[in-house]
């Protein structure tokens, strides 16, 4: 296969992978041309919040072709074009054949959240110490295991003595992987719910792959009061779901939330007071786990 790289500014970035597209480009990809740079640009904003910029400055386009030949065809009809004035040709080059497959799954390794509870791909054996395991494979859905603020909520709840009987809510569930750890320390009454259908759909789907109960669906689909809640979210959705949250908590039950930054601790805080007092519990990586006993 051959790659063709070129340089676009952001308003005819999608007229160039779109002209790519006609051009029997198998794929295109667009990169923040200034990423690891002092120009490099955030574009994600936080859930229900708008992102900064709808595309970087300057982007790298990268379109892969199936032979030289059509990569150079195309390089030629593009540098005809008069938008093409505004882009420039960064390069074509052979991409050595690799077994993608292999390569993927190669980046996702078992991950250890206490010596005995493992999150393990489907396509490793579990370490011989552990005794949990929630069998993962990266999704659609946020949550493998690989992320601090999964991690967090994962090693609480395998470090609490186990969840027996306990009626959990998994809110912003994601792949499921919180409700599912939940379910392996003996949690039995478990609902999980987000508001992105793929990550209900794949909940279900890991739920079962793991053999375990639990009802995926909606933010609606939770109902009366949890002896744990679950929340890895953001600070700003966590914020104005506090009242939501904490109603949901039975007396005497936990709230444990995600997503949250060191330095956000003391909003969350403030957020929270009329309903609970949250203490940061656990950090990993600059983010904090915070908890409260209602
Ligand atoms: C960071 S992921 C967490 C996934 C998983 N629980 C974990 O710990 O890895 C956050 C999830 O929350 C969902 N989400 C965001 N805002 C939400 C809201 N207001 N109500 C319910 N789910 C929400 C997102 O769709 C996403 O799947």
């Amino acid at each position: 296969m051959f790659e063709l790289r070129l340089l676009a500014p952001e308003d005819l970035v999608e007229t160039v992978s779109e002209a790519l597209d006609a051009l029997d480009a198998l794929s295109v990809s667009v990169e923040d041309a200034d990423a690891q740079t002092d120009a490099e640009q955030a574009l994600f904003g936080e859930p229900g919040m708008p992102p900064p910029k709808d595309g970087w400055q300057r982007s790298r386009v990268i379109a892969l072709f199936a032979t030289e030949a059509l990569a150079r065809e195309a390089a030629a009809l593009l540098e005809a074009q008069d938008f093409f004035a505004e882009c420039r040709l960064l390069g074509l080059a052979e991409v050595p054949e690799q077994d993608w497959v292999r390569l993927t799954q190669s980046q996702f390794a078992p991950v250890e959240i206490t010596p005995e509870f493992w999150i393990v791909p489907t396509w490793h054996e579990p370490p011989a110490q552990a005794r949990q395991v929630i069998r993962l494979d990266p999704g659609l859905a946020f949550g493998t295991g690989t992320h601090p603020t999964t991690r967090m909520c994962l090693r609480w709840i395998a470090t609490r003595g186990g969840l027996a009987g306990q009626r959990v809510l998994d809110y912003g569930c994601g792949s499921g992987i919180l409700a599912i750890g939940a379910a392996k320390h003996g949690a039995t009454d478990i609902d999980a719910v987000d508001i992105d259908p793929a990550a209900v759909e794949s909940t279900g789907l890991n739920a079962d792959a793991n053999g375990v109960r639990l009802k995926a669906g909606l933010p609606d689909a939770s109902a009366g009061r949890y002896d744990v809640v679950l929340a890895n979210i953001l600070a700003t959705p966590l914020k104005v779901l506090a009242p939501l949250l904490c109603a949901h908590v039975a007396p005497g039950g936990a709230l444990v939330l995600a997503g949250i930054l060191e330095r956000q601790a003391d909003e969350l805080k403030a957020a929270y007071a009329p309903y609970a007092a949250l203490e940061v519990s656990d950090s990993e990586d600059g983010w904090i786990l915070m908890t409260a006993r209602l």
